[in-house]
This record gives structure tokens, C-alpha cells and sequence, in this order.
């Protein structure tokens, strides 16, 4: 079995400005919209996305400006997914429902994945994202480091 790794990482910074995704699956929604009107100040001096109800729920519920992608099981995990792999999303905050089977766990499982491999800060829960809110590196620049694509393609080459 082959363990190729990117060979070396390069430096990111993610803007003082984050670009934050918020999803939640049917059975953990109402947490979330509960978390995000707690967090609701906070989460409007950010630039916002979710996959499709998700969004379209925060928009209706607390007036928060959300980009809406496709809904998670019509390809919107994926869509967020390219995004990070893109670089242009900076903070994930994804409640998925650990008791709840979903049509698309093969592109949720792709979207965490994507998330550990380009080292995106993840929250997966209110506690966890709690946490992440209130770090002061929310709203600073914060420098870090991401698999090197440049040297991951020439090394096959
Ligand atoms: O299924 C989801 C994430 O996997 C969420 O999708 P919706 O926000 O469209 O319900």
C-alpha cells in the first residue's frame, strides 16, 4: 500500500475577515440556529456560507446574510469542499448528526476529509465551536501552514 504524503507545506494566512461555512444536518439544525443566534453579532462581521436549507434558515430566522450552495445531498458538501481545496474558505462549522444515517455520507466523509488534509479549523459540535468563536484568531490574521500542491504534483512528474 502507497502512504504518499505532500512532500513539503507552504504558508496560509486566513484573513482577519473569515470566510466561515455553516452546515448542520436535519437532526442537529435547531442547535445550530440556536449556537448562531448566540453568536449572531459575531458571525455578521464574517463572510458566510452554507449548504443550501441551512442557509436559507439562518437567512429566515436570524437575518444573517448567508451564501446558499446546493443543498448536502444534492452536492453542496462537495461544493464546500472544493472551496477549501481552493483555499477560499477559512473556518468550517459543520453539525453533523452522529445518529443519522445520511444518502450522501460519502461526501460528508469527503468534506471532513478535505477539511483535516488543507488543515481548516473544524468545529463539529456547540462546545467545539464555541471554542472557535471566541479565539482571538477569529478576528486577526492568523498565519499557518498547508500541504505544498506544487511540490505534491512535481514529485509525480
Ligand atoms: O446535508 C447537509 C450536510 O451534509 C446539509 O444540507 P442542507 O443544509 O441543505 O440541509
Amino acid at each position: 500500500m502507497t502512504d504518499a504524503r505532500p512532500p513539503r507545506q507552504v504558508a496560509r494566512s486566513l484573513p482577519a475577515k473569515k470566510r466561515i461555512a455553516l452546515i448542520a444536518h436535519d437532526g442537529k439544525k435547531q442547535e445550530l440556529m440556536e449556537w448562531a443566534q448566540r453568536w449572531q453579532t459575531t458571525l455578521s462581521q464574517h463572510q458566510l456560507m452554507g449548504t443550501g436549507t441551512t442557509a436559507a434558515r439562518l437567512t429566515k430566522q436570524l437575518g444573517l446574510t448567508v451564501e446558499g450552495l446546493m443543498s448536502g445531498p444534492l452536492g453542496g458538501d462537495q461544493q464546500i469542499g472544493a472551496r477549501i481545496a481552493e483555499q477560499r474558505l477559512d473556518v468550517l462549522v459543520f453539525f453533523w448528526d452522529p445518529f443519522a444515517p445520511q444518502p450522501h455520507d460519502p461526501d460528508v466523509k469527503a468534506l471532513l476529509r478535505l477539511a483535516a488534509l488543507w488543515n481548516v479549523p473544524v468545529a463539529c459540535n456547540a462546545a467545539s465551536a464555541d471554542f472557535l468563536l471566541s479565539s482571538p484568531f477569529l478576528s486577526e490574521r492568523y498565519d499557518m501552514s498547508i500541504p505544498d500542491a506544487d511540490a505534491w504534483a512535481s514529485a509525480r512528474t
